[in-house]
């Protein structure tokens, strides 16, 4: 198999890659700092599989499908089928002013001949990368009914090591504790000692302090009301051949979401907007 096809941009304030497999982002570079989005060393890039970092677009289920309110067909894998569909790329902009790269792309579903998910949808994810990340996804109910969907921008953040990094914002919230299967409520900031999977019900901004790093990553979100936090740790990433050895400690998945309870009802005529925005800065 030959490689997907990227595009790069290179602008004053910042570099990204992307990808029209999924619409996904697989690097942003903000002038002066570290890669912030995580690319594993054994993401297949082929086109033959979901890719391991960067920004995967979960749509329009999220998880296994056997979790999801939306209940999509027989033979439906994990996340929906958005992040191994080819997106249509519907512009890109590489400024030579102080102005963000941008990236557009839409996906359109017909619900008429899917046993997955029969409902028609349009999906469009505009991208500005610029000295902050914004990423907006806007769903378009293109049928005559209302349906469920949910959407994940499943971002993972590259970190010094997990081990170290500390996610502040979510102190009181709800969350389901997927490894634990049971709810629970967060106190104080998340710290993590193992495997870590919960969906939050928040609609907040999130902050990862990465102290080997030195930096502290803010994900503003709107549109979105749930929050997920992921890390499989050394045992769940034994499990998954596209993660390189001992590269777990090096990311934190922060997803900007709506999902389970927070999945969303799509009505003709009312277009769902989601944005995640990430911002750097350095440590003290
Ligand atoms: O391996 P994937 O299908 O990409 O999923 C990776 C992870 O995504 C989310 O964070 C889910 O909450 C996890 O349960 C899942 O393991």
């Amino acid at each position: 198999m030959t490689d997907i096809a990227t595009l790069s941009a290179d602008v004053s304030t910042a570099s990204a890659l992307v990808t029209p497999f999924g619409a996904h982002l697989l690097s942003w570079r903000p002038a002066g700092h570290p890669d912030v989005l995580w690319l594993s060393s054994r993401a297949v890039l082929d086109g033959t599989k979901a890719i391991r970092g960067g920004i995967p677009v979960c749509l329009p289920w999220f998880g296994s499908p056997t979790d999801s309110p939306t209940r999509p067909g027989q033979g439906a894998g994990a996340h929906g089928f958005a992040r191994t569909s080819p997106w249509t790329l519907l512009g890109s902009t590489q400024p030579a002013n102080d102005a963000p790269a941008s990236f557009s792309f839409e996906l359109h579903h017909t619900g008429e001949t899917s046993a997955l998910y029969p409902h028609s949808f349009c999906a469009r994810l505009d991208i500005a990368a610029g000295a902050e990340l914004n990423a907006t996804l806007t769903l378009t109910n293109d049928d005559d009914h209302p349906f469920a969907i949910e959407a994940a921008l499943h971002t993972y953040l590259h970190v010094g090591d997990v081990k170290d990094v500390t996610v502040e914002g979510l102190d009181g919230e709800r969350y389901y504790d997927k490894v634990r299967e049971r709810y629970a409520t967060q106190t104080g900031d998340v710290t993590f000692i193992g495997p870590t999977d919960r969906v939050y019900t928040s609609t907040q901004q999130v902050q990862v302090v990465d102290p080997k790093l030195g930096r502290r990553i803010i994900v503003d979100k709107n549109g979105s009301g749930s929050t997920i936090v992921w890390n499989p740790w050394s045992q769940g990433a034994a499990t998954m051949s596209d993660i390189g050895e001992g590269e777990w400690q090096n990311f934190v998945c922060v997803e900007t979401a709506a999902v389970r309870e927070r999945a969303l009802t799509l009505w003709p005529g009312h277009p769902h907007i989601m944005t995640q925005t990430l911002a750097v800065e350095t440590l003290d």
